[in-house]
This record gives structure tokens, C-alpha cells and sequence, in this order.
């Protein structure tokens, strides 16, 4: 007999049906429009090639084929629009098909880390120690984490953490702590008035303490104060001689296990397992998707959960419950029989009040996804999802056996992780010549081939049929944090950019690839990404085109008094206007809309035209590909300008000059296209390109208070200033020189 509870769902799925249609009937209105301005740029192109002069020509060529390039991108974007669906969970009702702690499936919870200078090894522990501290049966949970860095300071300091997790886990049970970092616990600011969370933190401190001076001091091996110190030292002393990041054997070591570490209060501590892959200067290694990959299968060997959570180590759990949550998904497998993922949506904590860098990532990481959300599911973003170990073997319904059967995602282990076979064994799959010949990174596991190995593999895995969900819960589930320095910002986002070029012009191409194997919707969601990086042409030229020729005397735009002008003005205030309505109604606020435009603007002129190069380079095999980590460590000072909401720019980032150079170009065009009209040129003809440089001017700003006003550290280096000087000078000449021709 079904028990009345039976029914009650696990989640709900609503599709936003006012945003659909209007969204749809808008989509209609709008390519009327881009229609329209097809058919004037064919008139145009036809009266320039007869009449006008060859600058105005090139102009109106160049205009074209970046306004073309602007529609496809359109095109491509509307795809996230058809069918936007919000997907919650009702973790209340989990009880029905879940109640004692055997029945919940085991999780293997895997984080990444590459560089301990990079990314401090406290943070690392932090974000274990977060997932150790999951609502979750502790024999159920065992938590990975990967160190590519090959670092000793890594594994002491989760040595430690997990020391101090014996008193923090039962702390936060009895006490239902939410957050379960204890970094965002203790610094969140509320006052402490009872002894038990006064000595609790003071232990916290102290711990915290220990790892930060031995991190400072760069080694732990010289004198062993403490037993952990010399467990430590004994894991990576075995192996010390000729160590280094990019060369060592594998180093796995149990930290905790569960069926013989108890916390204070008695009950079972997860596992934690630390695992350094062995590296050598003659094997690749895949940056993360390779430490994925070994985690994956050191884990099959020694837990081989059915459900696999991959986090980047700054990703803290925020949310005890969020496991389940993710089973409201898994545990229906009505809804979507074929789901491979529930990916989170990555959201940040430390960020400033107008989130001048745009790292809430809004459209790729809250609103973008819930468009997917209606298809076959969101991209993956390489952190916060909990996957279904089996879709790393093959399609729903073509598993691909891996060589041992060991590896297999059906294996029962039946011998605990200390075992001495079980961890000959997890060192065997860690060597790095494991792979040699196998389909490991093709056809297993995460896929191999781009930088951006997340949203590649995430592609690969809906072309062979599997599909995903996008929660977001109103509690973030996870916390993350961002670059705080530009340089950071738009370095992280090339290395985006190269990533995305490999996937676009591979076999796999979306566009061909995928259209066949996903559908057109699908495709061109991934689309948007692969082809983001042909963003620079079209705004290049929209940077640069109108500003220059508009001080020689040849127009661009339609005059105001022509009807033709409403078209544009239509064009550019609907796509800016649908994007601010978006923004704002995924909780954005006016100021991060502002913001993040004008990031997008930045990253373009920076990243995706350095990126491009860079995949040139590449290619040509004049440069090696590498996975340049974003640096997580920042000091005081720069936190407090950022806090400001100063830019950071500082360093001579060749990077810089691309928008400092389009930031002078549109101030001197807007001043001198100023002074034309007060000398009696006629403002009507030269208006849209006013408006341009006017726009352009007014995104410039952080770049000339960079410039001219500020002598902090963070100011605009005066080399820049004076090449983009330079380079301005040339554009105009340049143009003035063809304008006579
Ligand atoms: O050889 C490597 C390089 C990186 N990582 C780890 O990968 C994670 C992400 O690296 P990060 O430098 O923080 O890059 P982000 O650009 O911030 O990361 C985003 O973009 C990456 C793809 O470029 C994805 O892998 C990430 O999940 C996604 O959050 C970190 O935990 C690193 O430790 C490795 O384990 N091995
Ligand atoms: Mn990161």
C-alpha cells in the first residue's frame, strides 16, 4: 500500500511561461529589425561602391561584417531565451524514499588544487573540512582532494584540518551550524558569548596558526614539534629526493578513515585522502581534467561512490544540506532518466558593492543555465556539480567497460581504503603513463582537448545523450571567490578564451557537431561560448570605426531626422534594455548591471583578443598550452583599494592596452566631435557616432582616473599610458591618411 506521503514531489520544475512568450515575441520583433538593417546596409554597400570615396567604403564593409557577426551571436543568444525553466528541490520530502543513513547513496566528494603559492594551503583545508561537515552518514562521504602542486604544506594542512574537524563536525551538528567553513563561521561576524564556541574558536585559531607559519616558512621537514608534523614529513620523505611539482611519484595518503577515526563525540569521521598524482616532464598530464580523471579512478579503487561532487579548493560549502538537495534530482529518475549532473550555480562571497570586475558571472552562471535548464540542462562550470560516476563510462545506454574491472562504476569494493592491495592499486591508476593507449580523456572520463575542460566535457556528455539540472536554491550551496586584481581577471577569462577556441574549431565544433547530435537549441547555447571569442572583431571596430571617421568627416549612421535612425536606436536599446531586465530580475542590482557590461567590454578587448592570439601561437606551436592558475592570495592593500571599488591595474599587462587605447581614441573623438559642432558642424549627421564615442567615454572611466588622478599602487603604469598614447595617435592618422585617398 502507498502511503499518502508517496506522492508528495521531490522538486518542481516551472517554466517562466511570461518571460517564454515575451521573450519569444520579442525575439520575432527583433529580427524584423536586424532584417531591416541588412537591407540599408545593402543599400549603403551599393551607393559607397559607386559614389563614395574608398575609406567610406572600407567603413561600410567593415560595418557590415561586424554587424553580421553581431546577429549570429544574437542568433545564438536567443537560444537561452526559448524556454527558461526554474528547478527546485524539496529536500522535506526526501524521507519517503530515504530514511535510515544505509539507504543514502555513498558520495565521493573530489577537490583540486595545483599551486600552493598560488592557492593557500589553508583554503584547501577549509574547503574539505566544509564538505567533511555535510548533513551526510559519515561512512557515506568521502572527500578527495588532489594536489597537483605536489606540496607537503598541502597535506600538512589538511592533516591539521582534519584534526580539528574531531571537534568542529560535532560542534556543528549540535549546534546546526550553517556555515560549515569555519573561516565564514567565525568571521561572520556575530558576537561569541558562550564558552564552548570561545574555546572552539580559539582551537580553530590556533590550528590556523600552525599551517600559516609553516606554510610562510616553506617547509615542514626540519624539525617535528608535532606528530602531525612527522606524519606529514614520512608521507613525502619516502619520496623527497628530487622532488618536484613537475616531476615525483604518487603520493596517496588516507588522512582519516572512517571505520577507525572517531570525533570527539564519537561517531565516525568521513574519509579524507590526499591524493599528488605522479608527474613527469615526459608524460602530459592534462591540467585538471588528468587530476580529475585520477581521482576518479583512485576513488573507484578505494570507495567508488555512485555520486561524484567536483569543487575547485576555494569553493566552500555553504549549505549542509545541499546533498540533499542534489538527491531530490537523482533520487526521481522519472523526470530525467539520462542525468549525468545537478550543477550549482557558482556564486561569490567578498565581492564589492557595484562587483566591479563582473565575476557574479550573472548570464553564464545564474541566468544562461536556466535557459538550458528547458533543454537538455546546464554546461557544466567545473565546480558545484554532483555527477552519476557512470556517465564518465560511455552514453546511457552504450557503457564502455574501463580496462580493470576494478574501474568499473557497478564494482562493489569490498576491502577498506587501508588496505595494502587497495593502495597499490590507487598508486597503479595515479602513474602518469596509466593512460598510455587508453580511452581515458576520449571516451571516459573528463575530456581532454581544452583548457576549458568543464564546459567541454559537460558538451561531450550531452552529445552522448546523458542530460543535466540547474538548482538554485535560495541558500547558495557553495561559495567561491574571484580574482580581486584586473590582471587576474582577465587572464583567468584568456585562458576561458583559448579553451573555448579549441572546442569551436576542433571536430566537435557545436556548430556542426553538435547541431547534429544535440539538436539546433542546444547548439547554439554552446555556441554562444565556443564563438564568444569573435566578439573583438564587431567590438573593435564599434570601439574605434565611428570615432576615427567620424573626425574625417564620414558618417557612419543614419542622420537623426532619418527614420532609418529609429531602427538603430531600436537595436541598441533593445538588446541593452532585455539584458538590464535580465540582469535585475536574477537579483542583480543597476550598478552590477553597469559593472558587468562594462567587464564585458573589457574582457573582450583583453582576454578574447589575447586569448586568440594565444590559441594562434599555440597552434603554430611557437608557445605551449598551459593552465595558468588564478592566483588566490591577495594582499591588504590591494583588498582594501578593491574594497573601494578602485580597478586594480598596477602590473604592465600588455593586456591593458587594447581598452586604454580605445578609451583615448573615444575621448578625443567626443571632445573633437564636440568642438566640430560648436564650430557649426551639423550635429545631425554625426549624432549616432557622438552617441558611440559618448558610450564609450562613459565606460572609460575607471581606465582615465587610472590614468591622470590616482597615485595608489593600483594606478595605471605609465608605460601603458604612453603606448596606448601612441597607439591612438596612429589610429587617427591612419584614417585621416586613407580619408584623403
Ligand atoms: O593543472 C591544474 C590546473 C588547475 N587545477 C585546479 O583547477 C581549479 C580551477 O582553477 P582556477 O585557476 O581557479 O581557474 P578558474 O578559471 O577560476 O576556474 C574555472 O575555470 C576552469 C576551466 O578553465 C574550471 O576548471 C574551473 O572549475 C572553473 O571554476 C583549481 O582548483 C585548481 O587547483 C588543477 O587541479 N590542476
Ligand atoms: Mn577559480
Amino acid at each position: 500500500m502507498k502511503s499518502s506521503t508517496a506522492k508528495l514531489p521531490l522538486h518542481s520544475s516551472s517554466r517562466l511561461l511570461p518571460r517564454r512568450i515575451l521573450n519569444r515575441v520579442f525575439a520575432l520583433i527583433y529580427s524584423a529589425a536586424i532584417s531591416a538593417l541588412f537591407y540599408h546596409h545593402g543599400r549603403t554597400l551599393l551607393r559607397t561602391t559607386t559614389t563614395a570615396t574608398f575609406l567610406s567604403f572600407c567603413t561600410s564593409l567593415t560595418m557590415f561584417t561586424s554587424d553580421i557577426i553581431l546577429a549570429f551571436m544574437w542568433l545564438n543568444s536567443q537560444a537561452f531565451r526559448m524556454n527558461p525553466v526554474s528547478a527546485q528541490p524539496f529536500p522535506e520530502n526526501l524521507q519517503q524514499v530515504l530514511n535510515r543513513p544505509e539507504d543514502f547513496p555513498a558520495l565521493d566528494v573530489f577537490i583540486c588544487t595545483a599551486d600552493p603559492s598560488k592557492e593557500p594551503p589553508m583554503t584547501v583545508a577549509a574547503t574539505a573540512l566544509s564538505a567533511m561537515a555535510y548533513d551526510y552518514p559519515a561512512e557515506k562521504l568521502s572527500v578527495y582532494v588532489s594536489d597537483d602542486g605536489g606540496s607537503e604544506l598541502t597535506l600538512f594542512a589538511l592533516m591539521e584540518a582534519s584534526k580539528f574537524g574531531k571537534e568542529w563536525l560535532p560542534f556543528c551538528r549540535e549546534n546546526r551550524v550553517m556555515e560549515r567553513c569555519p573561516e565564514a563561521y567565525f568571521g561572520s561576524g556575530f558576537p561569541i558569548c558562550n564558552y564552548e564556541t570561545q574555546k572552539i574558536k580559539e582551537m580553530y585559531e590556533n590550528m590556523k596558526t600552525r599551517v600559516e607559519n609553516v606554510v610562510e616558512r616553506g617547509y615542514i621537514a626540519d624539525e617535528h614539534k608535532t606528530s602531525v608534523q612527522t606524519e606529514a614529513a614520512k608521507a613525502f620523505g619516502k619520496c623527497a629526493k628530487d622532488f618536484t611539482f613537475q616531476d615525483h611519484p604518487g603520493v596517496i595518503q588516507v588522512v582519516a578513515e572512517t571505520s577507525k577515526d572517531k570525533d570527539c563525540a564519537g561517531c565516525s569521521m568521513p574519509n579524507l585522502i590526499y591524493v599528488s598524482r605522479q608527474k613527469s616532464q615526459t608524460s602530459p598530464h592534462y591540467f585538471k581534467a588528468g587530476a580529475l580523471n585520477v581521482l576518479l579512478r583512485v576513488s573507484a579503487i578505494m570507495t567508488n561512490a555512485p555520486i561524484i561532487l567536483t569543487l575547485d579548493c576555494d569553493m566552500i560549502s555553504n549549505d549542509p544540506s545541499t546533498p540533499h538537495k542534489m538527491l531530490c534530482f537523482f533520487k526521481d529518475n522519472l523526470v530525467k532518466p539520462n542525468l549525468a549532473y545537478v550543477q550549482f550555480p557558482v556564486r561569490c562571497h567578498g565581492l564589492n558593492k557595484a562587483d566591479i570586475y563582473g565575476s557574479e558571472f550573472k548570464h553564464p552562471y545564474h541566468i544562461n543555465p536556466m535557459g538550458m535548464n528547458g533543454l537538455l540542462g546546464p554546461d557544466y562550470f567545473g565546480t558545484g556539480t554532483f555527477f552519476n560516476r557512470r556517465a564518465f563510462y560511455g552514453g546511457p545506454s552504450s557503457m564502455i567497460e574501463p580496462e580493470i574491472s576494478e574501474l568499473s562504476p557497478d564494482y562493489i569494493v569490498k576491502r577498506p581504503i587501508i588496505d595494502q592491495a587497495i593502495l597499490e592499486l590507487a598508486h597503479q591508476v595515479a602513474n602518469c603513463d596509466y593512460e598510455n593507449q587508453s580511452m581515458w580523456g576520449s571516451k571516459i572520463g573528463f575530456r581532454y582537448g581544452s583548457l576549458v575542460e568543464d564546459y567541454y566535457t559537460g558538451y561531450r556528455l550531452h552529445c552522448e545523450g546523458w542530460n543535466s539540472i540547474f538548482c538554485n536554491p535560495k541558500r547558495p550551496a557553495f561559495l567561491s571567490e574571484m580574482p580581486i586584481s584586473l590582471n587576474d581577471v582577465v587572464t583567468q577569462t584568456k585562458r576561458w578564451s583559448v579553451g573555448l577556441l579549441e572546442v569551436t574549431l576542433s571536430k566537435y565544433s557545436p556548430l556542426t557537431f553538435g547541431t547534429r547530435l544535440l539538436g539546433p537549441l542546444m547548439a547554439h547555447c554552446y555556441s554562444y561560448y565556443a564563438f564568444g571569442p569573435i566578439w573583438s572583431f564587431p567590438v573593435m571596430v564599434y570601439a574605434v570605426l565611428p570615432q576615427t571617421t567620424m573626425l574625417n568627416n564620414i558618417s557612419i549612421f543614419p542622420k537623426v531626422s532619418d527614420p532609418w535612425f529609429f531602427m538603430y536606436t531600436f537595436l541598441f536599446i533593445g538588446a541593452y534594455g532585455q539584458d538590464f531586465l535580465e540582469f535585475i530580475l536574477s537579483q542583480g542590482t543597476a550598478l552590477r548591471w553597469w559593472s558587468d557590461q562594462r567587464m564585458w567590454l573589457i574582457r573582450i578587448l583583453s582576454s578574447d583578443l589575447f586569448g586568440t592570439l594565444e590559441y594562434i601561437s599555440n597552434h603554430m606551436g611557437i608557445a605551449a598550452r598551459g593552465f595558468n592558475v588564478t592566483n588566490k592570495v591577495n594582499d591588504h592593500e590591494q583588498r582594501k583599494r578593491y574594497d573601494e571599488g578602485k580597478f586594480e591595474f598596477g602590473v604592465s599587462s600588455p593586456m591593458f592596452v587594447p581598452f586604454s587605447t580605445v578609451a583615448i581614441v573615444n575621448l578625443v573623438a567626443f571632445f573633437g566631435g564636440f568642438l566640430q559642432v560648436l564650430r557649426g558642424r551639423d550635429l545631425d549627421e554625426m549624432f549616432g557616432q557622438m552617441v558611440v564615442a559618448g558610450f564609450g567615454v562613459l565606460n572609460s572611466w575607471p581606465v582615465y582616473e587610472a590614468m591622470v588622478l590616482r597615485s595608489d599602487k593600483g594606478k595605471m603604469p605609465i608605460k601603458i599610458t604612453i603606448i596606448s598614447l601612441v597607439l591612438a595617435w596612429l589610429l587617427f592618422v591612419v584614417i585621416s591618411f586613407l580619408s584623403r585617398m
